[in-house]
């Protein structure tokens, strides 16, 4: 599979109107999400202001211009494309769900955890068969918020692409 040529990545957020999300929060949320990995790797994330940034990052709903149709506010949540020798790649986020930035929230879908998965795949990592990884397909909640911890099975994926 395809990884980076590179481990210093930038990102930005590409979508403005994000309904009733604060942006500010959404970008927070990110990098937080983005730490899951670089904390067991010698990957380095970085927030620009552009186009051209190494992972694009936007909310979209319904047929947005890929193959791949979000299905309104339902199973897919969301979904992202894998590293293409360096060429910026998108991670596009379902802007039908019902979004919350607030970890372990019971209201809505954890934005934090989504995009954790969501960047595993950006980074090359495609699903896990292993039921507690991250990168099991299947969703499910993840305990001590921000501060969650990666499981073995996805930080071996990790480190195997990037050391
Ligand atoms: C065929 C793919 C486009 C499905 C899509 C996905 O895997 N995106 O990465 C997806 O949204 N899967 C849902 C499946 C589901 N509703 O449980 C998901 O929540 N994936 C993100 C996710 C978030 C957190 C943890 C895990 N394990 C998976
Ligand atoms: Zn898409
Ligand atoms: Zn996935």
């Amino acid at each position: 599979g395809q990884k980076w040529p590179y481990t210093n990545l930038t990102w930005s957020l590409r979508s403005r109107n994000l309904k009733d999300l604060d942006s500010y929060q959404v970008r927070f949320v990110i990098s937080k999400a983005l730490e899951v990995w670089s904390r067991h790797s010698k990957l380095t994330f970085t927030e620009v202001d552009s186009d051209r940034a190494d992972i694009l990052i936007y909310f979209v709903r319904g047929d947005h211009g890929d193959n791949f149709p979000f299905d309104g506010k339902g199973v897919i949540l969301a979904h992202a494309f894998f590293p293409n020798g360096g060429r910026s790649i998108d991670v596009h986020f379902d802007a039908d769900e019902t979004w919350t930035t607030i970890p372990n929230s019971d209201q809505g879908t954890n934005l934090f955890n989504v995009a954790a998965h969501e960047f595993g795949h950006s980074l090359g990592l495609s699903h896990s068969s292993i039921e507690g990884a991250l990168m099991y397909p299947w969703y499910k909640e993840m305990e001590n918020g921000f501060d969650y911890e990666l499981p073995d099975d996805d930080k071996l994926g990790i480190q195997t692409l990037y050391g």
